[in-house]
């Protein structure tokens, strides 16, 4: 697996840290057998020459900037968020906060075509074709990657994962998300431990930055996820030990980040990883970044795949619809180990598996 190494500075030493990169130049299967390691040592990998236009990436910051440099009683009109629509600061419905606005959106056009009028008051059909074009070559890159995990790891069905994406009622999303610059946080010396939200967005474990979007596993199948120019990502090391190390990921505007979601964990029994995640604000620069989430319908029941159940690889979770797990993350924080309220009875060994819908 080629991995790209980051030197990061914390408070007690500086260590070089690293994450997978794939090329999907590669030949197809050995670029399948390596996205399945990282899938399974990070959870998380970057992807290059994904085959995504430019043109289409380029349109889709355009209309993001344009949104977020309206004034705040326009951006108004597409929020609050329910979950979806226009949020700042807020995020989810229990008192998570972060230094943030966003717009979260269902990826189904009809849905676009209705929030557009509110968004883009100026050009809502602009805007909507934008959108749907942009989440049309997103999910197609996914289900390329959801395909060569499934060839790379041996299933039968490849398309097992790939086609929940692509049933009419699937639930995925797209997030525009938009962190405001944080002046004088990139002068030499740094002023990282200086906070003019109050500590509000801080925790313990942030290293003195300013979290932009808190530590969470995305809920969903896979997430396609870009940014501009700015760092701020961090993925958790899956290092039990020391309950893990962040690692800064840095920012490249033409890769796109592949992010393993709780549902892939679970259909995978485990074998694939969600990994933990969060976005720090640190930059004097606003940094944006633009995720489409792959879920699959409400109805769909999610349960470990039969082949990934084996003698040294017990069932690990009970097997729910889409809609009760959506239904359990919205009661729960955003740092919630969700996944952990679905995890079998050690001595149920005859729960149907499968997906179904
Ligand atoms: C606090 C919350 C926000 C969130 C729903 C939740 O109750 C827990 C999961 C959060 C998350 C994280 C990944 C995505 O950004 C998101 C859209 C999702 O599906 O799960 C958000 C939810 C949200 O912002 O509504
Ligand atoms: O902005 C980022 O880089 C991370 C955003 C994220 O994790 C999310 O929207 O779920
Ligand atoms: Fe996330």
């Amino acid at each position: 697996m080629v991995i790209a190494s980051v030197t990061a500075e914390s408070n007690e030493r500086i260590s070089t840290l690293e994450y997978p990169v794939v090329d999907l130049s590669w030949k197809r299967g050995r670029a399948a057998e390596l996205l399945v390691r990282a899938c399974e040592e990070f959870g998380f990998v970057k992807v290059v020459n994904h085959g995504v236009p430019r043109s289409d990436i380029a349109k889709m910051e355009a209309e993001g900037a344009r949104f977020f440099a309206l004034p705040p009683c326009e951006k108004q009109k597409a929020g609050p968020p329910t979950p979806l629509g226009y949020g700042i600061r807020s995020i989810g419905f229990n008192g998570d906060m972060g230094e943030l606005e966003y717009l979260l959106l269902h990826s189904n056009p009809s849905y676009i075509s209705q929030k557009a009028k509110t968004i883009c008051r100026k050009d809502p059909i602009h805007f909507s074709g934008v959108v749907n074009e942009y989440v049309k070559q997103v999910r197609q890159l996914a289900c390329q990657l959801l395909d060569m995990v499934g060839e790379g790891l041996g299933l039968q069905d490849t398309r097992v994962f790939s086609r929940l994406l692509q049933d009419s009622e699937n639930d995925s999303l797209v997030r525009l998300n938009h962190y405001p610059p944080w002046p004088g946080s990139d002068r030499a010396g740094g002023d990282a431990d200086r906070d003019p939200a109050g500590g509000k967005s801080r925790d313990k474990r942030s290293g003195g930055g300013r979290i932009g979007f808190g530590e969470h596993s995305d809920p969903q199948i896979l997430s396609i996820l870009r940014s501009n120019d700015v760092d701020g990502l961090q993925i958790l090391s899956a290092q039990a030990d020391d309950g893990g190390v962040w690692i800064p990921v840095p920012a490249d505007p033409v890769a796109f980040y592949v992010i393993v979601g709780d549902a892939l964990q679970a259909m995978t029994n485990g074998r694939l990883v969600s990994v933990r995640h969060r976005a720090m604000a640190n930059s004097c620069r606003p940094r944006t970044s633009t995720v489409f989430f792959g879920a699959p319908s409400p109805g769909t029941r999610i349960t470990p795949l039969p082949q990934m159940i084996k003698p040294d690889a017990p069932r690990r979770y009970k097997s729910f619809t889409w809609a009760e797990y959506k239904k359990a993350m919205y009661s729960l924080r955003l740092g919630h180990n969700r996944l952990d309220l679905f995890l079998a009875d050690p001595d149920d060994h005859d729960q149907e598996s499968g997906i179904s819908n």
